[in-house]
Formats: C-alpha cells, sequence, structure tokens
C-alpha cells in the first residue's frame, strides 16, 4: 500500500500489551511494527517503557546498555526498522550507562532510520515524580536519572521532535523543538487512571495549537496485572487540534496520515509563530 508523497506520509502509534516478560514484549512489538508496515505506516512508534512494567523498582532490572548494539532490545528494533525500511520511534526502555564506576539509569527513547541505524536519542528530561493524595504516588527518581537534551530527528518529510510521557506537561520543551524545525512533536507516554482522563488528550490538543503542528502521543495497552494501570487513548492530533485517530485502553494500532500541507496553511493563516514579541520574551536553549 503506497500512502507516501513528498508532503504526506503514514504514521502508526502501536498500543502495545506489555507484559513482566521482556523477551514476550519486544517479539510482540516486533511483529505490530511489521502488521503497521504491512499497513502503510512508514513512521512507527511504540509506548514508553515497552520491553519492561512500567513501575520505578523494575527499571534497573530490564535495563540495558544501549551502546551495545547486540542488547536485546536495540537489535530488535534496529533490525525491523531496516527490514521493513522505516523510521522507528521506539518507544522507550530503561537505559543503563556506567558513569565513572556509577550506573545511571535513563528512560531512553532510541530512534532508527530505515537503513537500521540510529538517528537519535531522547532521555526523558522531566522525570514523572508526583503526589495527587489518595490516587496516584509515583517517583521515577527514585531509580531514574533526567536526560539533558532536547530532540529533533529528519525524516525525509519533515523534521520531528521527541519527548517522552510527562515531558509533554513542559511547553518549553515542545517550544524549542518547534523553533528547531518540527512539524511533527511524538510522545511515548503511559498516563494513568487518575490524570489521564483528565489531561492527556487536552496536553495533547494544547501542545498541537501552541506550536502549529502534529503531535501524537502513543501508550501501553491497560494491563490490569501491573501495578501501573495506562490510560491507553493512543492518539494523533492534527495543527488545528482535532483528534485526527484515537482509540480506547485495549491493544491496537492507531493510524494517521500526516498531511504537512496543514501545518504550512495553519501557519500561514494563523501566524503567532511569527508574530512572538521577541521584544518582550524570549525561549532559550541553553
Ligand atoms: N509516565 C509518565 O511520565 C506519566 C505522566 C503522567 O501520567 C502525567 O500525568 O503527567
Amino acid at each position: 500500500m503506497s500512502t507516501t508523497s513528498t508532503k504526506s506520509f503514514r504514521f502508526a502509534g502501536i498500543q502495545l500489551h506489555v507484559t513482566s516478560d521482556k523477551e514476550v514484549n519486544l517479539r510482540h512489538a516486533v511483529e505490530k511494527v511489521k502488521e503497521a508496515s504491512k499497513n502503510g505506516a512508514r513512521v512507527v512508534c511504540l509506548p514508553e517503557i515497552f520491553n519492561s512494567p512500567y513501575q520505578s523498582s523494575l527499571f534497573p532490572q530490564y535495563a540495558e546498555d544501549v551502546s551495545d548494539p547486540s542488547s536485546p532490545s536495540p537489535k530488535a528494533l534496529s533490525d525491523v526498522a531496516k527490514e521493513e525500511k522505516i523510521y522507528l520511534i521506539g518507544g522507550s526502555i530503561p537505559e543503563r550507562e556506567a558513569i565513572n564506576g556509577e550506573d545511571k539509569i535513563y528512560n531512553t527513547c532510541l530512534i532508527y532510520g530505515p537503513d537500521g541505524k540510529l538517528l537519535a536519542k531522547h532521555r526523558k528530561v522531566h522525570l514523572f515524580d508526583i503526589d495527587v493524595p489518595g490516587k496516584i504516588t509515583f517517583r521515577e527518581s527514585d531509580t531514574l536519572t533526567g536526560g539533558n537534551d532536547v530532540t529533533v530527528f529528519p525524516t525525509e518529510w519533515c523534521d520531528i521532535g521527541v519527548g517522552i510521557c510527562y515531558d509533554i506537561r513542559f511547553p518549553e520543551l515542545a517550544q524549542v523543538a518547534t523553533s528547531k524545525g518540527s512539524k511533527m512533536l511524538v510522545y511515548p507516554g503511559a498516563f494513568n487512571m487518575t490524570t489521564g482522563p483528565a489531561h492527556w488528550e487536552l496536553l495533547l490538543r494544547s501542545r498541537a495549537v501552541d506550536n502549529q503542528l502534529f503531535v501524537a502521543g502513543v501508550a501501553p495497552a491497560r494491563n490490569l496485572e501491573s501495578s501501573y494501570h495506562s490510560w491507553g487513548h493512543t492518539s494523533v492530533i492534527e495543527p488545528w487540534g482535532s483528534v485526527l485517530s484515537t482509540t480506547e485502553e485495549g491493544p491496537s494500532i492507531v493510524y494517521a496520515d500526516i498531511d504537512l500541507d496543514r501545518v504550512d496553511d495553519f501557519r500561514s493563516s494563523i501566524p503567532t509563530l511569527r508574530q512572538k514579541r521577541r521584544d518582550l520574551y524570549e525561549l532559550v536553549e541553553k
């Protein structure tokens, strides 16, 4: 199925059923990426922490050294990107790096090009540390370290910015990725049953309208056997802020045809990106 032109491509967000068995998760992810590719997707995204349960205490146990291309998760992602000749935004996995003899663990998204080479790597910048009394307490910082970079990678259609889940609550990160030329922002994410209904779609739509671009949020399916219940609702939003494609909580693949003319049209008819009052305020990337 041909679904690409110079101005458009098909995106797929895989709402994966994630278990405690890494091998099963990887096999299942590869099968679903192949299915999305067969259905015409040229840019495919997996969810946040797709090879492990989303649980801080478990991240060290599932973490991998991603500088070693034979590590199971990087190898599976690179091989399937190359076989299917697609851009693969590899959700995220716990990444281990030894710095001065001390292990640091990051929540890391690996992005591969159609030749299977690593194009970019985003380490979640804002760690998910929240405490909503009686509802949810989560502390990624118990085991994780935050990243320090804004991530934008090139494709033949447009540049795409990447953040991970809680990163979406920080509009500055999205703005910097937009100022670097992104026409789409993709967030592998795993909102929960408290904040998901209230904020997931609102934040995806807000980032789309603020920055006048496409936004995708890609979540794991809800697994009631795990300690963290994902809200699901993988969605793609178009620049005007409408939901282009979405789903509920079960395993599924969400497809969207990304027509980049819609970014250019919106930016020229409501030119807020050009109307910023840089004499009054300015966003500076450090
Ligand atoms: N995995 C995450 O970062 C969850 C973020 C979240 O649920 C939120 O409300 O923010």
